[in-house]
C-alpha cells in the first residue's frame, strides 16, 4: 500500500481532532496547512477556555429557547483553528474542516486570508448558513472542494471515513 495523500493524512487529522470535542450530536475538527503542507493550527468545536463545561447546554434544542441550547455558546472548530495558529498569518493556506463552514466561520476564514476550503461533510446545506457561506467564498474567491478520500476511488481500506459519514 503507497503512501497516504496529503488530502487524506489532513483531512484524518481534522477528523481525529473533531473526536476531542464533546458535542454528542455533531464533533466537528478542523486543520490549516500551508503551501509547503506545514500544519498551521487545529481546532474542534468546544465550549470557550475557562467557561466549564458541565455550567453549558449541549442541548440542541430546549423549550426554555435558545439560550438553554449550545448553539449561543459552543465556538467552531474552524474558528478554533485560526485562533489556534502557531504561524504569524494564515494567508495563502488551506483550510480541511469535517464540516462545511458556517456563514461565522467563513467570514473569519476569508478574513484570515485563507484561499481553499476542503470538506468532509455538507450534511447542513439546507441552513441558510451554508447558503450565505458558499456566496461569501464566491465572492471571495475562496475556493471550495468536497473530499472524495482515496478509498472511495478504490484505494485504501475505507472504514473510518464510513464511521464519520454517519455521524
Ligand atoms: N462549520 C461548523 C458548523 C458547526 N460547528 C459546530 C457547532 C455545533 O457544536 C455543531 C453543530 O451541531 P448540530 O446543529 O449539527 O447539532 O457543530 C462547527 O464547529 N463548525
Ligand atoms: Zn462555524
Amino acid at each position: 500500500m503507497g503512501a497516504l495523500s496529503w488530502d487524506d493524512y489532513f483531512m484524518s487529522l481534522a477528523f481525529l481532532t473533531s473526536m476531542r470535542s464533546k458535542d454528542p450530536s455533531t464533533q466537528v475538527g478542523a486543520c490549516i496547512v500551508n503551501d509547503r503542507n506545514r500544519i498551521i493550527g487545529v481546532g474542534y468545536n468546544g465550549m470557550p477556555s475557562n467557561c466549564p463545561n458541565d455550567q453549558l447546554p449541549w442541548s440542541k434544542r430546549s423549550v426554555e429557547g435558545e439560550l438553554a441550547t449550545k448553539y449561543p455558546y459552543v465556538v467552531h472548530a474552524e474558528l478554533n483553528a485560526v485562533l489556534n495558529k502557531n504561524a504569524e498569518s494564515c494567508s495563502g493556506c488551506r483550510i480541511y474542516s469535517t464540516l462545511f463552514p458556517c456563514n461565522e466561520c467563513a467570514k473569519v476564514i476569508i478574513q484570515a486570508g485563507i484561499k481553499q476550503v476542503i470538506f468532509a461533510s455538507d450534511k447542513h446545506s439546507d441552513r441558510a448558513s451554508a447558503k450565505a457561506s458558499r456566496r461569501l467564498f464566491e465572492l471571495a474567491n475562496v475556493e471550495l472542494r468536497q473530499h472524495v478520500p482515496e478509498a472511495r476511488r478504490g484505494g485504501r481500506d475505507g472504514t473510518q471515513w464510513e464511521k464519520a459519514e454517519k455521524q
